[in-house]
């Protein structure tokens, strides 16, 4: 099979070589399916120092992607969302694309930092404010039908062709290289647990002064472990676990950003755009009756619907600007995941006219569900409370095709793979009659989704 696929690429390459008139060549053939977490953990035996991850809540549309021909990259930039819309486009009118009678094309993957304007740390010195990526050799799943696609510029492309063919070598031929999680935790730590109830305290507060009707504060929990975390092995346990979840990655030279999100930022899809309201939460019962007791409570709780009604109301603004017929259910509905329930509202709307994917993010990004409201007064009151630098957590990732559509996440329920050492996220809204306790309960439930997938379990 290899070299079936290798000689096509070669024959492809020696024509294109030829030929080239564009300076990026890219290349999509179907394929025979193989297990995408399989090819993810691929990547790190073949040295791709860049792999990326991204399956939809669905798990119908999955992507993989491995090493890096183009990359975008920006840091302190104001503008970040119109800078990497515009390098973009510029790449898609510099690539030469062989379809073969697929519908697959070069994706733009990646993500973005929370706040630009945040004191940074070293923690995240490989995740600028944004940074997306054109993958060498692409994985892509829609409905079942998998093909690859290989991206690479028209001239000296010999190096990376090679470890394309590597890669497909052990695809076909090789052992299944997955492997069960073998690390174990030594040392989990809350970090400025004390700082962070005194900024819950201070929010409530500043709240109740006025100016200021809700702010999300998050917190890290760091971990140790005695061997490094192999991201495909968490990525795997998140699937299993959090089955209705986004579940994304991105790594850049051995550091990875990973999480299973429930929350959708935003999706474009023609003129068609969705988003969606998450914001308001309650753990899972231990039987069905006590789940269902805490659902009706939720869906009842002052607090928690004023929460969600902050964040229903800014994004139903935010669409209507750009879009007619937007359809918002009147009351939020319920949306179960293995460790928490939140209340859900989902949006749709059809764009008036080609608005872009980047300009949606940048209205979208960040919602009250991560950041508060009123925004900017919200984002100014973390960047001086927030004990955290959040790096990527609780901002969007995804991906975008050559003609526009594509999705992204909010990344939370996250956390950052660094070797032996590990920071998860998590964070909740803080209203006015919110209680610093049960706020601190709440980001300990969010944790849950990335401690259970690295084996770790939480004292009740
Ligand atoms: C900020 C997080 O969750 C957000 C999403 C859903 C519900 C939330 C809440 O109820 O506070 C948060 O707004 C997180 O998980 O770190």
């Amino acid at each position: 099979m290899a070299t079936l696929y290798q000689h096509k690429i070669q024959e492809q390459l020696y024509m294109i070589g030829k030929t080239a008139s564009q300076p990026f060549f890219s290349w999509s053939q179907e394929i025979d399916d193989v297990d995408p977490f399989h090819f993810f953990a691929l990547g790190e035996t073949c040295s791709f120092r860049q792999r990326f991850y991204w399956s939809d809540r669905s798990n119908e549309t999955v992507y993989v992607g491995l090493g890096c021909t183009y990359s975008i990259e920006t840091t302190g930039n104001e503008h970040r969302f119109h800078m990497v819309e515009s390098e973009w486009k510029r790449f898609t009118e510099k690539v030469m694309t062989h379809h073969n009678g697929t519908e697959a094309a070069p994706l733009l993957f990646g993500g973005f930092s929370f706040d630009p304007l945040k004191r940074k740390t070293e923690r995240w010195a490989h995740f600028p404010d944004a940074k997306l990526i054109v993958p060498a050799v692409l994985l892509s799943v829609k409905k079942g039908r998998m093909t690859l696609t290989i991206t690479v510029p028209s001239q000296n492309h010999e190096q990376i062709i090679e470890k394309i063919g590597q890669l497909l070598t052990l695809l076909y031929n090789g052992q299944d290289s997955l492997m069960a999680l073998s690390a174990s935790c030594q040392t989990y730590e809350e970090m400025a647990k004390h700082e962070w109830i005194s900024a819950v305290q201070k929010a409530i507060h500043d709240i109740r002064e006025g100016g200021l009707d809700k702010v999300v504060l998050a917190r890290e929990a760091r971990l140790w472990f005695d061997d490094r975390i192999e991201p495909s092995v968490v990525l795997q346990r998140l699937r299993e676990q959090q089955p209705l979840s986004y579940l994304f990655a991105f790594e850049d030279k051995g550091n990875c950003f990973v999480g299973a999100s429930p929350e959708q930022l935003v999706k474009r899809e023609g003129m068609t755009c969705y988003s969606t309201c998450l914001a308001g939460s309650i753990r899972r019962g231990k039987t069905v009756k006590e789940d269902e007791q805490l659902g009706r409570w939720l869906l009842q709780d002052e607090k928690n619907l004023r929460e969600h009604r902050f964040v229903v109301d800014m994004i139903k603004e935010a669409m209507m600007e750009v879009c007619e017929n937007v359809r918002i259910p009147s009351e939020p509905q319920l949306l179960k995941m293995r460790d928490i329930q939140h209340l859900y509202t989902p949006v749709i709307g059809e764009s008036r006219h080609a608005v872009s994917l980047f300009s949606l993010v940048e209205r979208l990004h960040p919602t009250p569900a991560l950041g508060g409201t009123p925004r900017e007064k919200a984002l100014k009151e973390i960047r001086e409370i927030e004990p955290l630098d959040r790096g990527w957590y609780a901002a969007p990732i995804g991906w975008i095709d050559t003609a526009g559509n594509g999705e992204f996440a909010v990344a939370i329920r996250s956390g950052l793979l660094q070797g032996k050492e590990v920071s998860i996220f998590a964070g909740c809204g803080i209203v006015g009659d919110s209680e610093p306790l049960s706020e601190y309960e709440e980001t300990r439930v969010k944790f849950k989704p990335m401690l259970s997938a690295l084996g770790v379990e939480q004292d009740e």
